[in-house]
């Protein structure tokens, strides 16, 4: 990592550029629900890096029954077999119509690929998505090549770096 450009490091999101792209995610799926006008039932956040864009989502929908799904895939960078830690409540669930699942990212689709086999008629919305996982997905907002890491806010902090050139 330490020997890479700056721009080959990864995708480093913001919390702002997260609180917009989030939004952005929740807009397209205004009003695209199976229920009366379009509505959605329940939004379904996959732990943990889908519960920020699901509240924020929730939040610009008028949703407020929402539930986790726990999955566990990825330790630092590499990637395990997904595991299901806890699920919501199967009455409220059914076979996921009219629920809304929300991701922060799909990457090689695995996760996305355990819950929809739990919930077929879910309808599965990630901020951003990298080619391998996009057909796993139905509604993504920005699209990630696939050899780039993306960078979380919640991962960071803001920190010193020396100057591209080197210090004087
Ligand atoms: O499409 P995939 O290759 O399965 O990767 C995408 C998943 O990986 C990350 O979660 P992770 O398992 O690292 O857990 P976290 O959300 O708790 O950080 C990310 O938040 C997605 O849920
Ligand atoms: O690019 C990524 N960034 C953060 N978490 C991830 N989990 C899978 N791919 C990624
Ligand atoms: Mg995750």
């Amino acid at each position: 990592m330490s020997n890479q450009l700056p721009h080959e490091k990864g995708f480093h999101i913001s919390w702002d550029q997260i609180h917009r792209d989030s939004r952005a995610l929740a807009w397209r799926l205004d009003g695209r629900g199976p229920g009366d006008g379009g509505a959605w039932k329940a939004i379904v956040a996959i732990t943990r890096g889908g519960m920020a864009p699901a509240m924020i989502a929730a939040r610009e929908l008028g949703i407020r029954l929402v539930d986790t799904i726990s999955i566990k895939s990825y330790d630092h960078q590499a990637q395990g077999d997904a595991q299901v830690l806890s699920r919501p409540d199967p009455d409220m669930m059914g076979d996921g119509t009219g629920v809304l699942v929300i991701d922060d990212l799909v990457d090689s689709g695995k996760t996305l690929e355990v819950v929809r086999a739990l919930y077929p008629n879910a309808h599965f919305a990630t901020v951003y998505a990298k080619p391998k996982g996009e057909p796993m997905v139905d509604t993504f907002i920005t699209g990630v090549s696939q050899d780039t890491w993306i960078f979380f806010p919640w991962d960071m902090a803001l920190q010193y770096v020396e100057p591209y050139r080197g210090k004087d």
